[in-house]
């Protein structure tokens, strides 16, 4: 089963979508990121499925990934390459059954017993977090910090992507500690500049691969 690559920088849409934030996809892209994740809230479906086609269709020709949040069905309707489920989505086995073994699926974890779980369920990566306090997402726990990631990392065999208020600067300690990569919202999607922001933290990445 060839599941499409997964690389070390997930960038993470605005999450309310629109021509601004696929603008900064477009540049993130352009810049090199590996993985763009299609994260939009309060949309109806219709929205979310003409933005994710839009994301594809930026991220098809570049080479980079393509993941949807939330949702498998929207993924698999615009041909991206896989989806990252959380505690309040479709559960990793059922979304597995639905997409098949070709799909990338990611699951949000924040410790190693959920994080065994999820693998054994089918996930291909974890999205771990809050790493650090963020202000892009409310309800958060307190963040856990590179020691707790690190645990989650211990505790599986496949990769994990830290995510919450993750900077260039922190990346370095986040490698350290045994995440494969990190995702970020508004250190891309958020910045005045998106390409070298993207940039920026592929050089952070690169610098510190274990
Ligand atoms: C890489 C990555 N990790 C974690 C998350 C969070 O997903 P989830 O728990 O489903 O929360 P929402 O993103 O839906 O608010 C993620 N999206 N990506
Ligand atoms: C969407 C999301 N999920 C998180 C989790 O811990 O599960 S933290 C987060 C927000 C990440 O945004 P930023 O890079 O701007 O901090
Ligand atoms: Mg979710």
């Amino acid at each position: 089963m060839n599941r499409p690559p997964l690389g070390p920088l997930h960038v993470l849409t605005d999450a309310r979508g629109g021509p601004q934030a696929l603008a900064a996809v477009a540049a993130a892209v352009a810049a090199g990121a590996p993985v763009v994740q299609v994260r939009a809230k309060d949309c109806t479906d219709r929205v979310l499925y003409e933005f994710a086609g839009q994301v594809v269709d930026i991220c098809r020709p570049a080479g980079a990934t393509c993941l949807v949040n939330d949702r498998v069905d929207i993924a698999l309707a615009v041909g991206a390459a896989g989806t990252h489920l959380g505690a309040d989505d479709l559960p990793v086995a059922a979304a597995r059954r639905v997409a098949g073994p070709g799909h990338l699926i990611g699951g949000t974890a924040r410790d190693p017993e959920l994080a065994r779980r999820l693998v054994a369920e089918g996930a291909d990566y974890l999205g771990v977090g809050p790493a650090y306090p963020t202000t892009t997402k409310t309800g958060l726990p307190d963040a856990l910090g590179p020691a707790r990631i690190g645990a989650v990392a211990a505790a599986v065999a496949v990769p994990v992507i830290a995510i919450g208020g993750i900077t260039a600067e922190r990346v370095p300690e986040l490698l350290a500690a045994g995440a494969a990569g990190v995702a970020v919202v508004g250190a891309v999607s958020g910045s005045a500049d998106p390409a070298a922001a993207t940039r920026q933290l592929l050089r952070a990445l690169a610098a510190h691969v274990r």
